[in-house]
């Protein structure tokens, strides 16, 4: 099977590398060409464009940072619309919200081709090994002609139905994640602080009913203040700004999410009003996330969210 891939970013390589491991022809495209290097030397062909790309093959996957990239890639010169048509998929793997798949989606159906979302959870080891939960929604037909290419990306896809569920699933399950985030790095303060061992707080974490791959993956570098990106802070961020966003869409108070954010001390006068002040504020104010990539540490792996909680960080 050839595939086009989009995108050589941390998941973008890892992902093109592990198609060409099975066998399957890559041609690939990178905003900074200098990327494409490493899977030429792996056996990919190259691209000049996104649209060169989907001009030389039927299937075509896109893997970039957020919702401003995703469409550029489609709409601007040279891009993905200028060769699509009747015949030709698409599918974005890019974590977006749902206005943006569904905004690629139109323009792709009108001029004849197929679109699937299909953004993934997991980060950049099972990117490297194929262990991707893949979400998928939109185009049924063409869903099932990449699942020999999801089968090797992933260890299970889903089909959510219609264009915009498989970002909003996305959304949710980040939105959870850097809930935890949080609440693992204030854990990991507040023993420090109060005198136990945060060594021990990771041992207690592993053996209980909160054990989980993040914790077990992730503390020991945030114990050491190592954030080696596998899943950059700036992503993480964009991902609860569009998961606050969908539960603004749909009237749903998120505080967790949003305290989960917040790192400024809430002012006195803040503190007796009702939970949706309170929430509006947590909203507009200054956000632990935020903070952080304020202060530098977008590219740095999310978990670097830890500086601004521990206050090595500068809190706000
Ligand atoms: N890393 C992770 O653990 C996971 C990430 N994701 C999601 O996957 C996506 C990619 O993540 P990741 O690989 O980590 O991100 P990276 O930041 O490592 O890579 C981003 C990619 O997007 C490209 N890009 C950025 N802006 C533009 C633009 N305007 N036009 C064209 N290309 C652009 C970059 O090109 P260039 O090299 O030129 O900068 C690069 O190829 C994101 O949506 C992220 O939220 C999902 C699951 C896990
Ligand atoms: O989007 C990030 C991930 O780890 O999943």
């Amino acid at each position: 099977m050839e595939v086009g891939f989009l995108g050589l970013g941390i998941m973008g390589k890892a992902m093109a590398a592990n198609l060409l491991r099975h066998g399957f022809r890559v041609t690939v495209w990178n905003r900074t060409l200098s990327k494409c290097d490493e899977l030429v030397a792996m056996g990919a062909a190259v691209g000049d464009t996104p649209a060169s790309v989907v001009a030389k093959c039927k299937y075509t996957i896109a893997m970039l940072s957020d919702p401003s990239a995703a469409l550029s890639v489609v709409f601007d010169k040279d891009g993905v619309l200028e060769q699509i048509g009747e015949g030709k998929g698409y599918v974005d793997m890019s974590t977006v919200d749902a206005a943006t798949s569904c905004k690629i989606s139109e323009a792709v159906k009108q001029k004849g081709g197929a679109f699937v979302e299909a953004p993934v959870s997991g980060s950049k080891k099972p990117a490297e090994d194929g262990q991707l939960v893949i979400l998928a929604a939109g185009d049924k037909a063409l869903y099932d002609d990449m699942v020999p290419a999801f089968d090797v990306l992933g260890k299970k896809s889903f089909f959510l139905g219609e264009m915009g569920n498989g970002a909003k699933m996305k959304l949710v399950v980040n939105m959870i994640m850097g809930s935890m985030m949080n609440a693992f790095s204030e854990g990991l303060c507040l023993a420090d602080k109060s005198g136990l061992s945060p060594q021990t707080l990771l041992d207690v974490l592993d053996l209980g009913a909160i054990a989980n791959p993040m914790f077990k993956m992730k503390g020991p570098s945030m114990l050491q203040g190592s954030y080696n990106p596998a899943f950059p802070l700036k992503h993480q961020q964009k991902d609860m700004r569009l998961a606050l966003s969908l539960g603004d869409e749909n009237a749903v108070s998120m505080p967790v999410a949003a305290a989960a954010n917040e790192v400024c001390p809430r002012p006195p006068y803040l503190q007796n009003i009702t939970t949706k002040l309170i929430n509006m504020q947590l909203r507009t104010g200054s956000q632990a996330f935020k903070k952080a990539r304020s202060l530098g540490l977008g590219d740095l792996d999310f978990s670097a969210v830890h500086e601004v909680l521990k206050g090595t960080g500068g809190s706000g």
